[in-house]
């Protein structure tokens, strides 16, 4: 864990870890969060903590004659001061990950948006893991010779350490479209047609290990399901997805397992398999070859994962991830990430709490924030609709110290305020409500209206809410659970819980290894608007519909389908800086500089 960040959190009731003949750990959509957060305490461990606990737990499957596999499903940039603070981004993230032997890892969105990532990704990552990198259906553009290639190798085929076991593994992102023009991302549907494809889905398999930034309810993933399994009736496909920020695990067959490891850094995922998976020892008649499969969400806290290795603070921390600690402390001054440029002076939520609310990220963005910053010295006396896509916010801001960290956590693009002039403002008005319509706006699915909200939102689509989100038997009682540390911090004789993940998965309500007290989850819109400079009263005849560059093909395709022949020329800058730089400014004027 980093200096100066949140103590881990002591007496929890764990469920411990199934292990089976195969086991995994998995991380995705880490963001940059490799130093932790700071600001939680469940959370706190560290990419260096993270080095240390994978030593043990290879340690443990070599002496009991098992395997472990690490795999990582991308989106490990953007979000973190750690990345965006530096230039170029990323000047330490590269060095930091790397240290994580993982043994399979592939491409996120988020390493496509901007050409500059994908190509730090060619020159850096892919060569960093060299054997172990995975591109089934993305290319590569050289920017000298214009030449297109796979980004890395299309599949990969290895054995396993202890067991020789045969894994033939791919790594695939979902459909994207969004991608900068020096990658190229092949719809899923064609690859699985590819003969490279073909032909890797006949090798001689053990386990199919299938790695991709999708979502595990994504049809991308069931695609490639069925065409493996068409092949392989017999043979266990596991996969690992990400991009929907959620902790979930599903089964498409008694044969197959999906998993799903979260966000940010805040879990690191659990895969095993039992039974005989040695495949000459199959045959149709075994129903299911005795398969098992098992999943755990872990939480990223340090004394948790202490507890799964039955180590402690003396012993848990290895050489080398004491080093890696060490190097992400260096790199987080050298990078002055706790510089701050306020004070918040309450937490302000973008889920935990409704949307219009006191509490909520968004009302505070439309009342305060966007008035203030969505100013255009010759434009100033217009009367404006300011729209922001809601995720366009990455993350919570809790009360206390807003640091250079902070701002890139909350709002790490660099995205733009642009706007079209002199809208009527009958034409103008309806635009938000179109953008938060739940159908889309256009057919094809690159154009789907959620996809200017957070992924989170992507994929829960109702407000989940408890009666009193403190105390739960039911979550007590489940299965396997155990106190962690003294058990010291009980109230009513039972632990006190610790808010946090309570998943419901397909498999059931035991997922997470540490028992949570549930939080609530609130549906928010696509997009939030602010009135600036608006008549006091009567309505203006037509004004300035300022927003954020990323949702422009959303909201030229709103004002289309209300009448406006608008298009891309239309469009123009509003505000000179980024959208995350005027936030910041904004906090640095508004909000009392120390706490
Ligand atoms: O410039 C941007 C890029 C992305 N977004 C928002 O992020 C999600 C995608 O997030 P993932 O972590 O890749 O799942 C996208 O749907 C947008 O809501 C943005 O606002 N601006």
């Amino acid at each position: 864990a980093q200096p100066g960040g949140a103590e881990p959190v002591p007496a929890q009731p764990m469920r411990d870890l199934v292990w089976g003949k195969l086991n995994f750990l998995h991380t995705t959509d880490t963001h940059g969060w490799h130093g932790g957060h700071l600001q939680e305490p469940q959370y706190s461990a560290d990419w260096g903590d993270y080095v240390s606990f994978a030593e043990h737990m290879r340690k443990k499957a070599d002496k009991d004659g098992v395997d472990l596999l690490l795999v990582d499903t991308g989106d490990r940039v953007e979000g973190n001061g750690l990345y965006d603070g530096s230039h170029p981004k990323g000047k330490y993230y590269y060095d930091i990950y790397r240290e994580q032997d993982v043994d399979i890892i592939c491409t996120g969105n988020h390493e496509l948006y901007i050409a500059s990532t994908a190509d730090a990704e060619h020159q850096l990552t892919v060569p960093n893991f060299k054997e172990n990198y995975v591109a089934s259906n993305l290319d590569y553009i050289d920017p000298k010779s214009g030449e297109r290639m796979p980004l890395a190798q299309r599949y990969r085929k290895f054995q396993t350490k202890n067991q020789k076991l045969d894994i033939v593994a791919f790594g695939f992102l979902f459909d994207f479209t969004g991608n900068a023009n020096n990658t190229v991302v092949q719809p899923v549907r064609e690859t699985v047609r590819e003969q490279w494809f073909q032909d890797a889905i006949r090798e001689e398999a053990d386990v199919f290990v299938v790695i991709g930034h999708v979502g595990v309810r994504m049809p991308e993933f069931k695609t490639i399901f069925n065409a493996i399994r068409k092949q392989n009736p017999l043979t266990p496909i596991l996969f690992f997805g990400g991009h929907v920020h959620i902790r979930d695990a599903i089964s498409y067959d008694s044969r197959s397992f999906a998993v799903a490891s979260g966000r940010y850094f805040e879990t690191i995922g659990w895969m095993s398999v039992d039974g005989e998976l040695a495949r000459t020892a199959l045959s149709q008649d075994d129903a299911d070859a005795g398969f098992s499969f098992h999943r755990r969400y872990i939480d990223n806290n340090l004394l948790g994962l202490q507890h799964h290795t039955g180590l402690d603070a003396a012993t848990f921390p290895t050489e080398h991830g004491r080093n890696v600690s060490a190097f992400i402390t260096k790199a987080r001054e050298a990078l002055d990430l706790d510089y701050a440029f306020g004070c918040a002076p309450k937490t302000l939520w973008m889920s935990r709490s409704p949307y219009p609310g006191d509490n909520s990220i968004y009302s505070w963005l439309e009342k305060e924030v966007l008035p203030d910053v969505a100013t255009n010295p010759d434009r100033n006396d217009m009367p404006r609709l300011v729209i922001v896509n809601t995720g366009a916010i990455r993350f919570d801001i809790f009360k206390g110290a807003f640091t250079r960290d902070t701002t890139y956590i909350v709002s790490p693009f660099l995205s733009a305020m642009t706007h079209i002039p002199d809208v009527p403002y009958r034409m103008a008005r309806k635009v938000i409500e179109l953008l938060n319509t739940a159908g889309k706006i256009m057919e094809s699915a690159p154009m789907d209206n959620r996809f200017m909200a957070t992924p989170e939102q992507l994929a829960i689509h109702e407000s989940i809410l408890y009666e009193a989100p403190v105390l739960s038997d039911s979550f007590l009682d489940a299965a396997q659970q155990k106190p962690l540390g003294g058990g010291s911090v009980v109230d009513g004789g039972r632990p006190r819980l610790t808010e946090g993940y309570t998943t419901r998965d397909d498999i059931g309500l035991d997922g997470d290894d540490t028992v949570h007290a549930p939080v609530n989850f609130y549906v928010v819109p696509n997009c939030v608007q602010a009135e600036v400079e608006f008549p006091s009263d009567g309505e203006p005849e037509t004004v300035d519909l300022v927003f954020l560059d990323f949702i422009a093909p959303w909201v030229l395709m709103a004002l289309r389908l209300l009448g406006g022949e608008y298009s891309g020329e239309d469009v123009q800058l509003y505000v000179e800086g980024t959208f995350t730089d005027l936030m910041a400014g904004w906090i640095e004027k508004n909000w009392p500089r120390h706490c």
